[in-house]
């Protein structure tokens, strides 16, 4: 068991791990006092991680559900936008009272992934001298952000969580928890991921991770002192111009912009097609929220996905997860595409067949679909026995971020 920081802060009142009067969703963090061990043998001191929770935790923690996020997600699953949080959460619909993860019942816990700027230790967080970690921040792989999650875990006193459920990113992440600790995983939701990244999610990774680092702004990954605007931005928005292309369907994009050029514009003639302008629009937005060292670590681990890596393959790796599980794939999904999520649905023991979630959006719609999403919680939550949730919850150890 990993060993977390006892809080500065007095403990909260036993009302479901909050302070009087703290709304549900607020961030948190843990610090994981030893260094990680990581799986290239460095070892990461002073790890953080964020986290919200919505729902209280049962005495003996059975009820717990861990969400966790895809590639630029953060921890703010539910709730409106607010100090921290620019954006309301990205699976709102799915949780609250009544809610396929109803919050009557389940305690649902999301954690900020390791290597992200969401408030979890990252290339842009201080190092152990004080400075940002920039270019010394070691290679991370998913095993080792589920290492991070299984100490926060263990600071919540979560022995077995109840359910693991992750789309893409947050895929890999449940599906490693359940093949590298299916003693802790009653059960996993796996969407739009798959069991090793492809060569081709590799080549998309590549290229993403060449753009931002051959951007001068990068300056070896040691760019946070920069001036103000000095940072690879020009290179992070190339990154995700990519990426949003994988991340919706060639229909869509012929549908809602075919050739049209943007209002105003003159394609051939320094003007953007909307299409161009809406890639604009997503690239700015990202760099206004996103570190670009983040995108890089993230990416990375993501390329380096692989359940089957020292476990004799996917086959025999995925065979070790002997818990209910249900696996879904976006029908256009290019990224991700579905055969992949059928080799997980036919190889992991407890599942019983491939879902589909039906969306002309592509990869993005595990973030879209969310009626679809929440009918997948909903079958898959009744398979998984927990305790109700206390009257008088233990509290849960924790610091808030300011
Ligand atoms: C803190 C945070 O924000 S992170 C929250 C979690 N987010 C994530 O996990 C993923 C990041 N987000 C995404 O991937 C996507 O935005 C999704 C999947 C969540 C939403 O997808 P959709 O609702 O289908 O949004 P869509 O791709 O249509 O983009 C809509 C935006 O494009 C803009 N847009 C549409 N056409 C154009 C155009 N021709 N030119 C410029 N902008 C355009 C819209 O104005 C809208 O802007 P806004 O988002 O700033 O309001
Ligand atoms: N739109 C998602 C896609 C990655 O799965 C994100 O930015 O996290």
């Amino acid at each position: 068991m990993n060993r977390t920081t006892a809080p500065a802060l007095p403990l909260p009142p036993a009302s479901g791990g909050r302070r009087e009067g703290d709304p549900p969703g607020r961030r948190r963090w843990v610090t994981i006092e030893d260094p990680l061990p990581l799986e290239s043998g460095a070892r990461l001191p002073g790890v953080r991680l964020a986290y919200e929770t919505w729902g209280q935790r049962a005495a003996d923690g059975s009820n717990a559900v861990l969400v966790l996020h895809a590639l630029t997600g953060n921890s703010h699953v539910a709730g409106p936008a607010g100090p921290g949080h620019p954006a309301p959460g990205w699976w709102d619909a799915l949780v609250g009272p009544g809610r396929a993860l109803d919050t009557d019942r389940w305690f649902v816990v999301a954690p900020n992934v390791l290597g992200g700027c969401q408030g979890s230790t990252g290339p842009s967080s201080p190092g152990p001298d004080g400075a940002p970690w920039g270019s010394r921040f070691p290679y991370l792989t998913v095993r080792d952000q589920v290492a991070a999650e299984a100490a926060l875990a263990d600071a919540l006193s979560v022995e077995r969580w109840a359910a693991v459920i992750g789309g893409s990113m947050g895929g890999m992440r449940a599906l490693e928890w359940a093949v590298g600790r299916p003693e802790r995983t009653g059960s996993l939701l796996v969407l739009a991921a798959p069991a090793a990244a492809s060569a081709e999610q590799i080549a998309w990774g590549s290229v993403q991770i060449d753009a931002i680092r051959s951007d001068p702004g990068w300056r070896g990954g040691d760019y946070h002192h920069a001036p103000p605007g000095g940072g690879p931005h020009r290179g992070l928005g190339q990154a995700r111009r990519i990426a949003h292309i994988t991340y919706r369907s060639e229909p869509e994009l012929a549908v809602r912009f075919g050739r049209e050029p943007q209002p105003g514009e003159e394609p051939g003639r320094g003007g953007r097609y909307q299409v161009e302008s809406y890639l604009d629009h997503h690239a700015g937005k990202l760099v206004r929220r996103f570190d670009a060292g983040s995108y890089v670590a993230l990416t990375g681990a993501m390329n380096g996905h692989d359940v089957g890596r020292g476990r004799g393959g996917v086959e025999r790796a995925l065979r070790r997860a002997e818990l209910p599980a249900l696996v879904a794939g976006v029908d256009s999904d290019r990224l991700y595409p579905l055969s992949q999520q059928r080799q997980l649905a036919e190889l992991l023991p407890g599942c019983d067949g491939l879902r589909i979630v039906e969306s002309p959006y592509g990869h993005d719609g595990f973030l879209i679909e969310t009626d679809q999403v929440a009918s997948l919680v909903r079958e898959l939550l009744p398979t998984v026995p927990s305790a109700p949730p206390a009257v008088s919850p233990p509290s849960l150890p924790h610091q808030e971020l300011p």
